[in-house]
């Protein structure tokens, strides 16, 4: 099943180019750029060092890992290769469209100006992307526990011809809600900008709530704990609070992260995440990496784990697909032409071939 779901075209919303490095790339490029703090020089090591350290079960320990991608991601040179290998990457994994995000802010100690971070990672997408057929839009996050968010809301409009196709904020989320960041939030609506949150991962409905109605999201990052709002009872059908249907109603896409939602805490097991009843109830769930480094992990795997718990067939990978596709950051024509021409006739053919 994971091959034939590799085959299948699919769409990711929430990845980090941080957390995406290959332990091979991390490893040289803390050689060539002289950062000595790496736990381990080995590749394969690397990589169980990063999956080990980012199941604490804690957000915040979990974001500890990123000290050495972020440390390794200093040069434009660097910012360029992993990029286009983020590219690669994905379009190997049957990735058509992806969104992929990163903060500018965090890779400015070495002397790179925000504009020059964000022209290295465009211009890795651009070449990775042409190279290895995908398109890959990207996402500025401002960090939420700094004070940037502005600066990082006037870049991406700044990109927004370029390649820039939103912005996010992420980061510790307990003690640092979006509404801190209300100005750049407005600024982005004024320019008919869009933009996701991290939401409902780390904190509760609060932090949900904030995130659409004071500030406006089009999207939620996680959104996981939007499930405190939906009472479950014996015998009866799930009753939706009135955030909860909101949520619903107005089609506010959840970007659910399985996996790195399991290692942070945020849901018990893959089995016991929300997604089973989220998507029963119809919610714009959509399936996402966000780490792949720290989860170990692919979209397509991500797929195929919730096939094994939820029993999942084609036709869902395909609902959370378009539900993807719709909720991207792209014009309404190029949104329709991909499902329209790549996806639902990529999954018509995988779907004939699982019959015959
Ligand atoms: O799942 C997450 N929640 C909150 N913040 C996150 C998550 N994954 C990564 N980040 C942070 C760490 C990265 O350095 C930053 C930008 O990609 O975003
Ligand atoms: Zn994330």
């Amino acid at each position: 099943m994971l091959d034939d779901i590799r085959r299948a075209p699919k769409v990711l919303l929430h990845d980090h180019l941080d957390g995406g490095l290959r332990p091979e790339t991390i490893v040289d490029l803390a050689r060539e750029t002289g950062y000595d703090a790496l736990p381990a020089t080995d590749p394969a090591e690397l990589r169980t060092w990063f999956a080990e350290a980012s199941d604490s079960g804690s957000l915040e320990r979990y974001l500890e890992t990123f000290d050495h991608t972020v440390g390794v991601m200093q040069t434009a040179e660097a910012l360029t290769r992993v990029a286009y290998e983020c590219a690669e990457d994905l379009a190997k994994d049957g990735v058509v469209y992806a969104e992929v995000r990163y903060a500018p802010e965090q890779h400015t100690r070495n002397g790179l100006t925000l504009n020059q971070v964000v022209e290295a990672v465009l211009r890795g997408f651009a070449e990775g992307g042409r190279d290895h057929g995908i398109r890959v839009g990207t996402l500025l996050t401002a960090m939420r526990h700094q004070a940037r968010s502005m600066e990082i809301a006037e870049l991406a409009v700044r990109y927004r011809d370029e390649g820039v196709v939103g912005f996010d904020i992420a980061g510790a989320e307990a003690g640092y809600p979006p509404t801190r960041h209300l100005d750049a939030f407005e600024y982005l609506q004024r320019e008919n900008a869009h933009f996701t949150i991290h939401a409902g991962e780390a904190f509760g409905l609060p932090s949900i709530w904030q995130a659409i109605q004071w500030c406006g999201a089009d999207r939620l990052g996680h959104g996981v704990r939007i499930i405190d709002d939906i009472g479950e009872r014996e015998g009866e059908s799930p009753r939706l609070g009135r955030l909860a249907a909101y949520v619903r109603d107005k089609r506010i896409p959840l970007e659910m992260c399985p996996s790195s939602n399991v290692q942070t805490g945020a849901a018990k097991s893959i089995a016991e995440h929300p997604i089973g009843l989220l998507r029963r109830l119809y919610f714009r769930v959509t399936v996402n990496t966000d780490n792949r480094l720290m989860s170990g992990t692919t979209l397509s795997e991500e797929f195929a784990k919730l096939v094994e718990a939820f029993d999942y067939g084609w036709d869902d990978l395909q609902w959370f697909t378009v539900n993807a596709m719709k909720s991207a950051f792209l014009g309404f024509d190029e949104r329709l032409e991909l499902i329209n021409g790549v996806i639902k006739p990529g999954f018509a053919q995988l779907k004939w071939r699982s019959h015959s």
